[in-house]
Parts: C-alpha cells; structure tokens; sequence
C-alpha cells in the first residue's frame, strides 16, 4: 500500500480542527414539543391553533420533515414549556433554525394576546439577517413562564428538514460567532486559494491551474449559495432569482469542475482509456444538466433536487473509480484523492437524505459536504503546488526537444543541399571543381554553425594552393594568418582529427586589426600528401564550439574532398578518352565535337575558321628504316611542334594515322597559309636523333576554309583533305589551298 503524503496527513489535520471549530449550535437548552399540519387553504394562525385547518401530527425526534414539490402551506406548532431559569442575565430567547431552502418562512408568536410575527426568505434574507447568519435566526419577544407554544409557517419546493433549537441568546451567539468565524475562514481560503491558481496559471500558462480557479470559484458560489450566504452579499442578490433550479445549476458546475480535475490528477489516458473517455465528456453532461435544471419550471424543484443526487453519486462513483486505478498504477496524490471523492460523495447524498429523513440529522450530514468540498479544494491546491516543478521540468523538456527538432531538421536540410550542390561538380569546368567544392561547404556550414568567419585553406590539392574566405571580406585577415601561423596549422592537420584553438592573424594589437584572436576550429581536410588543408571556423575566443559543431565542420569537409576528388577523378578520365595517348592531341572523336562546336560558333559569329590536314610524307620509309619506335617519336616531335604555335582558341588533333587535323578559328585562307607554310618549313629543319642517323621528314598540308553560308565541318574537311591529297601528289613537302 503506498505510503501516504506529508501533504496527505496535513489535510486530515485540517478537516479534524474544522470539525472540532463546531459548526453549529448543537443542542438546545430547552426541550420542544413538535407537531406538524399541512393545508392547501390560507388559514390564519389562530384558526390553525383552533383546529380548524385539520389536525397536528405530533412529530418525534426534534426535527421537522418537509416534503417537496407540493405548494402547500406546512404549519409547524413548536411547544416549550419555560422555567425562566435562563432570564437571570440573558432575559431574551432565540428560536434557530436550520438556514435551508424554503421560499417562505413566518413565525407566529402569541404575546399579549395578539401575535408576533416575522418572516425570513432564505433566497432573499430580509436586511434584519446578518450576512453570515448560521440559520433561520428569530430574536424572541420576552415571553412568560410556563408553556408557550409557537407557530411556524412554511412554504417550500424541495424536501427540507428543519430542527428547531430554542435557546438563550447569549449562547446562541456563542455558538454564531463559532459558525461565522469558521464560515468566513473557509469562504476567504476558498478565495485564496482561487487566487493561488489565478497566480500559478499567470506564471506557469498551464490551463490545469485555470481549471482549478474555475473549480475554486464554484465551490466558493456552491457553498455560500448552500448556506444561503450568497443571496445576502450586495450585487450577487440577484442570484436569488434563480431559486432551488440555481442552486442545483451550481451544484452541477461545481461537479463538472471536480472531474475534470479528478480526470487530470488520474491520467488515465494509457492505462484506462475508456474510463478517461467517458471521464472526458462526464463535465460536459453535467454542464448540459445544469442548463437543464435553471430551465424547467419551479414546480419540478424536487425532481431536479432527486435527479441532482443521482448525478453527484454517479460523478462521485467516477472519480472514486478514476482515483482507484490512478492508485493501483501509482500516481501521486492517488490515496488522499480517492478518500476525497469518496467523502465528497457520502456527504453530497447525505444532506438529501436527511431530507427525506433517511439519515438523522447532525453537524456531519448536514456539514460533512461543505467540509469535503473545501478539504477537495485545499488538496487540489496542495497537489497542483506539487507539480509546478513537474509542469516546468515537462516545459523544458519539451522546448529542448523542439529545438533539437528543429536543429536537426536544419542540419538535415543543409545537409541535402551541400550534397546536392556537390552533385553538380560534375558538371563544373574543369578549372572550376576544386574551388567551388570548397566555397559550396563554406556557404553550406555557415547557417549550421554559428561563427564570425570561415576559410578553406589548401595546399597542392589537386596541384592547386587555395585560399577561400567566407564573407570574403576576411580573405585578407586570413591570408595575414595563415603567413603568421601556416606552420601551427600544419601541424594541427597532422592529427587529422578537428580541434579547437585560439589563434591570431599575427598582428600586434591597434595595427588596425578588428579582433586580434579568435577561437578557431580546425577541421584538417582529408588529401594526398605532400598536400595539406584546412577548413577554419572562427568565433569569439569565449564561444567554445561543441562536439556536435565539429563533427558536422568534419562530416561537410569531408563531403567536399571526396566530392571535389571525385569529380576531379571524372574529370581526368574525361580528360584521358579525349585524348591521343602517343601525341597528347584530341583523338578523333573529341576532335570532331570540337569542330562541329567551333563551326557553329563561327557560323554565329560570321567569322572566318580555317580547316588544315597535316600528313607525315613516306612515314612508312622512316618506319621500315628506322623502326616504330622512332616513329612514335617522330609523330611526338610533330604533336609537339604544332602545339607549339597555337593559339589559345585554336585546336589539334589526331585524325588518323600519320595525319593531324589543325583548326583555326578566327583565322581566314590567306592566314591560315602562312600558318602552314610557317609549320612546314619547321618541320623540315627538325631532327631527330643525333649526327648521321638523325632523321629528318617532311609535312604536307591541305588547308580548307568556311564559307560564309558553312555551318557544318564535313565540307570543309572535305576541302582540305583533297587539297592534301593534291599535296601529296604534287610532290609532298607543300602547302596546297583548296579552291574557295
Ligand atoms: N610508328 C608508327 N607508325 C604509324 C602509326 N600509325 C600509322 N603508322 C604508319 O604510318 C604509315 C603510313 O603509311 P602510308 O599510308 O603508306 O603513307 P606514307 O608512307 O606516309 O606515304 P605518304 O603518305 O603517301 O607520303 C604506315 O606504315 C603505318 O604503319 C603510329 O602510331 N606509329
């Protein structure tokens, strides 16, 4: 069995110093005699006493049960037989009443032969009632000694049961001012602890706390309407209106409030799901009730009060269940909560049955309800406390997680794009991957990890030294660091692993620098030796980075290696199927995307583009003498010369054999002659070898140019293979033109 809370043995100590305050006056000194008469007709009191309204009943065990929902007028004859042994100091007499919910209620009191009369209206005390008035309060006359006999006359909706006490008006007062200093206390915490929940909600925003404010408030209007305070406070008299039908609406609220509460302490939503669903709407029903009961008309007061019972003893039974397996499953607060819900509901259906006559009538059955209702109060206070820190330790949970959400749904998003852009080295020019690699994980990390500035700094990566900054602004501040402490960072990247280091760019403080030190994180850059690299990040010197900020600064750059590395791999191997592998030339497929590209170009531009074929002249004599292997070297020595003497825009390659093709763009027939001739007659000074086997050969060249209306290669190729051929023919070692 779970141990019960401190805050548990703290409300028992409460509801025992309630109980020992004495809430009401218990007993009367003088003994009374009680009959009872009821009627339909209006008589006067005295045609009451003369029988002729019907008979009395006489009525044992000091109380007075009234039926409801009748209409009729009840006359109550109260008998006391006085001995004036209380007049020595206190000469007047008190006859009380219990304060319950009658329309009407007259006394009639014989003196001097007329009667004494006074009237009380428990929904609309008259202004002789005091406010917190402990019942139906009437100040006697001084009345002679012997038997005196008193009628009361009622008029009432709903079941009540009265008790009359005739005593002293020096102990009634006593036992008042008890009542009203208890009263007042309990109304005043209600209050505050309302302000309480007002408070907690404004600081925590936990609708929990709003929730208990609206129960506190509804049991503060429950219990001052029940003891028919309510009605006497300036402003609210009003409420009176609303009658039996008011009262019971209240009840209902006060019920809805105390399960939705009892649903929330539970928790039951895992571990009973059905029981917290019908927990769920249970507040909602009951508010639909309370409608129900300020709409039907009075005369149906005492099917309401019956139908009220009933669901205060289902709303009970449902959180005395919800409390039960809270309790089984451990939930704080779940003992002294189920002891709660199950007093409350005892007691609500207590004072009902005193009504009826069910139950005797005492301070218990007729006050255990207010006494549970506000020890509910004072525990829901005491537990809602108890979770503050709970609510705040939830709260911070809850915006960490969040944020953590947040930030790795940001990583992940950067992530995805770095790569993406990554993915388009690819496609970069050749020139082009290693730099852009580089600045795409700048810009990428930069989002991700908060910094002043970053840099990539790499040297003999791909046979390229690389300085990058981002903002650029600080390319400067970096390259000033890197000359003052290139050889710390060297070292640094050795370890291969990132680490965290203050650094400065090597200036002395007011040499215009902005911030002379800065904590940088060193990520080495994974590459091939003898090359080295880093990516930097820089921050304030007291912003250290965390584990989590390296490892992503590690996991990019070592994204942007392997992808620049990659694409520079494709590159090459692009590189290599373009290429002749003897002569270092375009092979003959690259040469031809490169023409038809160049024709077009030209074609657009109107420009001129001059076609040559270059032949080796009896290169099978120099191979049968000389062998392959001068051969090859022979065609080098040609690749090498031609190379040579282009210009940037100009291309060579490969075509067959012994034959290469030369483009020159921009360059018209006349030009490309001379270009030619220039290479023919280099090439015939060229040796091969030394002394007299060196090997000399000779070129002949058949040169084609566009015409203006020529878009595609073929033609002109055409052209300038047969002006080779009319080379060739005409003795080789010679410049031909085709015709224009
Ligand atoms: N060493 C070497 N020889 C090659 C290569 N490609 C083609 N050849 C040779 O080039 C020679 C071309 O001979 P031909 O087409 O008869 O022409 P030619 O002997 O140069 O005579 P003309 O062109 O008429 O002056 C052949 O013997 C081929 O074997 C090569 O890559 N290396």
């Amino acid at each position: 069995m779970p141990q019960m809370d401190p805050k548990g043995w703290g409300l028992v100590l409460l509801l025992a110093m309630l109980a020992w305050s004495g809430l009401v006056v218990a007993e009367g000194s003088v003994p009374l005699r009680l009959a009872l008469l009821s009627t339909e007709a209006d008589y006067s009191p005295e045609e009451v006493l003369a029988g002729r309204a019907g008979e009395f009943r006489a009525l044992p065990g000091g109380r007075v049960l009234l039926p409801g929902g009748s209409g009729r007028t009840h006359w109550i004859r109260i008998e006391a037989e006085l001995d004036g042994q209380a007049d020595a100091h206190d000469p007047h007499r008190v006859l009380w009443f219990d304060r319950v919910p009658v329309a009407e209620f007259e006394l009639h009191v014989p003196v001097d032969g007329g009667w004494w009369r006074q009237s009380r209206s428990f929904f609309a005390p008259g202004p002789e009632e005091e406010l917190l008035a402990s019942g139906f309060v009437f100040l006697l006359p001084p009345l002679p000694d012997g038997k005196v006999v008193m009628l009361a006359q009622v008029r009432n909706r709903v079941a009540v049961s009265l008790r009359p006490i005739l005593e002293s008006e020096w102990r009634y007062r006593l036992g008042d001012r008890r009542m009203t200093v208890a009263l007042s206390a309990i109304y005043a915490g209600l209050v505050v602890l309302a302000l309480i929940g007002l408070a907690l909600f404004a600081a925590m925003r936990e609708p929990l706390y709003l929730k208990f404010v609206g129960f506190a408030l509804a049991a503060w209007l429950l219990l001052t309407a029940v003891n028919g305070h309510l009605y006497a406070i300036p402003g609210l008299r009003w409420l009176g209106i609303s009658a039996s039908p008011g009262l019971f609406a209240l009840g209902h609220a006060t019920a809805a409030c105390i399960v939705l509460l009892a649903r929330q302490f539970a928790g039951l939503g895992a571990c009973a799901p059905r029981l917290d669903a019908i927990l769920g709407w249970t507040p909602w029903l009951l508010l639909a009730l309370a409608a129900l009961s300020l709409g039907l008309p009075l005369a149906a007061a005492d099917v309401i009060q019956v139908g009220s019972t009933a669901a205060w003893a289902g709303a009970g039974a449902l959180c005395i269940g919800s409390s039960a397996i809270a309790l089984r499953h451990g939930r704080p607060l779940a003992l002294p909560m189920l002891l709660l819900w199950f007093a409350l509901l005892v007691s609500a259906c207590a004072r009902p049955l005193v009504s009826y006559g069910w139950l005797p009538q005492n301070v218990w059955t007729m006050y255990g309800f207010q006494l549970a209702l506000v020890a509910s109060v004072f525990l829901l206070m005491l537990g809602l406390t108890g979770r503050v820190m709970e609510f705040r330790k939830q709260r911070d949970r809850a915006r960490l997680a969040k944020e953590q959400a947040d930030a790795s749904l940001k990583t992940e998003q950067g992530r995805r794009r770095f790569a993406e852009s990554l993915a388009a080295l690819r496609e970069a020019d050749n020139g082009d991957i290693e730099w852009l690699a580089f600045r795409r994980l700048l810009e990428s990390l930069r989002p991700l990890v908060p910094q002043q500035g970053s840099a990539v700094l790499a040297f003999g990566y791909h046979g390229l030294d690389l300085l990058l900054a981002e903002p650029i602004a600080l390319k400067e501040r970096y390259s000033r660091m890197l000359g003052a402490r290139g050889g710390t960072l060297k070292g640094l990247c050795r370890s291969r692993n990132p680490v965290q280091v203050l650094l400065d760019d090597g200036q002395t403080p007011g040499e215009g620098s902005s911030h002379e030190r800065g904590l940088f994180a060193v990520v080495p850059l994974r590459m091939d030796k003898p090359g080295w690299g880093a990516l930097l990040i820089e921050r304030q010197p007291w912003e250290s980075f965390d584990h989590n900020e390296l490892r992503l600064a590690a996991e990019f750059a070592a994204m942007a290696t392997q992808a620049a590395d990659e694409a520079a791999a494709a590159r090459e191997l692009r590189r290599k199927a373009e290429l002749d592998s003897l002569t270092g030339a375009y092979n003959r497929h690259a040469m031809d995307t490169l023409l038809a590209r160049a024709m077009a170009a030209a074609h657009a531009a109107h420009s001129p583009l001059s076609i040559l074929f270059v032949d080796l002249d009896h290169f099978k004599q120099v191979n049968d003498r000389h062998g392959h292997t001068v051969g090859d070297q022979c065609l080098r020595v040609l690749a090498e010369t031609i190379r040579r003497m282009l210009g940037p825009d100009d291309l060579f390659g490969r075509y067959g054999g012994e034959e290469f093709i030369i483009v020159l763009p921009g360059r018209a027939a006349e030009q490309a002659r001379q270009f030619g001739e220039r290479l023919r007659v280099t090439v015939s000074e060229l040796r091969i070898g030394e002394g007299e086997d060196a090997v000399r050969f000779t070129v002949s060249i058949g040169i084609a140019g566009r015409q203006a209306s020529e878009h595609a290669a073929q033609p002109v190729i055409d052209r300038a293979d047969r002006a080779l051929y009319t080379a060739k023919r005409s003795g080789r070692n010679q410049v031909q033109m085709a015709p224009s």
